[in-house]
């Protein structure tokens, strides 16, 4: 096993994929040592990548080397794998009850993780989180939840690291909640890139080069957000800020509207909600 350095947790990933990269890949930016940070990945082209992409972290196909000595375990392997995940490294884990376990995975609840890990003689500290992919440029937003046995350093030092790759945390007080946070943030940057791929279509159909039509496009959506975050108005009201009467925002906000945009996106967050909630029971 490779040598830590000074009083950083040691994190270990199991699962290196997209969420492990961007967590992973924000800590390190912001100078998590190196030394203190690992992955495991079953499939080897990808750990090759993430291997090449982070040359000094240590990396594995062995779940249970790098959980060893770990201060933190981050299950970061997609719902329908968890539980096979979790039950194969019940026994290693068993033998470093003092690890903080989180999971990212969707939908999957922490009565079941902790069932699986089937600990006799302690309750395992466990978070279970739910990040958004901007987490690698740092601009991420999560919800978190804690179980009851979590202690306050525990959080946060959870608050810490995360707060080092989200800029919005949201400790929320029962678990159900962590299927609206994916409704709205986990799956949400999706729904703005899909948004941004229309606008940017259409605006090429309106006579724009796909260049500028995308860089407009990206900077609107940026300013609009950066504007919503720093305003004393509400977004009712900075809507209407920009549509002047029988102006061209109206137009467009009335071709919207007829088809129903915010019906559309109620529904695309409250499918998303309930799809996180039925996870939970298809891989119980
Ligand atoms: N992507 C996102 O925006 C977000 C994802 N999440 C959650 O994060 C988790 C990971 O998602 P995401 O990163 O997108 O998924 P990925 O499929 O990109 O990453 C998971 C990786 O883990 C690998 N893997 C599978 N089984 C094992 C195993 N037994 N041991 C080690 N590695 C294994 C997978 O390989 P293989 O491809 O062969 O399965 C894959 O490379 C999911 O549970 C998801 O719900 C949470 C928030 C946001
Ligand atoms: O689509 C998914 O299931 C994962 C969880 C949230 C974002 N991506």
């Amino acid at each position: 096993m490779v040598s830590t350095s000074n009083d950083a947790p040691v994190i270990a990933f199991i699962g290196a994929g997209n969420m492990a990269e961007a967590v992973l890949g924000g800590l390190y930016s912001n100078g998590h040592p190196e030394s203190n940070l690992r992955f495991s990945e079953l499939v080897d082209e990808r750990r090759n990548y993430m291997s090449e992409k982070y040359p000094n972290v240590f990396n594995s196909a062995s779940n249970d080397q790098v959980v060893q000595g770990a201060d933190i375990v981050i299950f970061a392997v997609k719902p329908q794998v968890l539980q096979t995940v979790v039950k194969g490294l019940a026994s290693t884990l068993h033998k470093n009850p003092s690890a903080l376990l989180i999971s990212i995975a969707a939908g999957i609840e922490t009565t079941d993780i902790l069932k699986w890990l089937g600990a006799k003689d302690y309750e395992p500290c466990l978070i279970r989180i739910m990040p958004n992919t901007p987490a690698l440029i740092g601009e991420g937003a999560t919800g978190l939840f804690a179980t009851s046995v979590v202690t306050p350093h525990q959080k946060e030092l959870t608050e810490r690291l995360f707060g080092s790759v989200c800029k919005v945390l949201s400790w929320v007080d029962s678990e159900s909640k962590i299927d609206a946070v994916t409704g709205v943030s986990g799956s949400g940057p999706a729904y703005f890139f899909l948004m941004m791929e229309a606008i940017a279509n259409a605006g090429v159909e309106a006579g724009l080069s796909l260049e500028d039509a995308k860089a407009l496009t990206l900077q609107t959506c940026l300013g609009a957000a950066r504007m919503a975050q720093e305003s004393e108005d509400d977004l009712t009201t900075l809507r209407k800020k920009v549509t002047s009467p029988n102006g061209t925002t109206e137009a467009a906000i009335k071709s919207m509207q007829g088809a129903n945009i915010e019906n559309i996106l109620r529904d695309a967050v409250i499918a998303a909600t309930n799809r996180s909630k039925e996870l939970a029971t298809q891989f119980r």
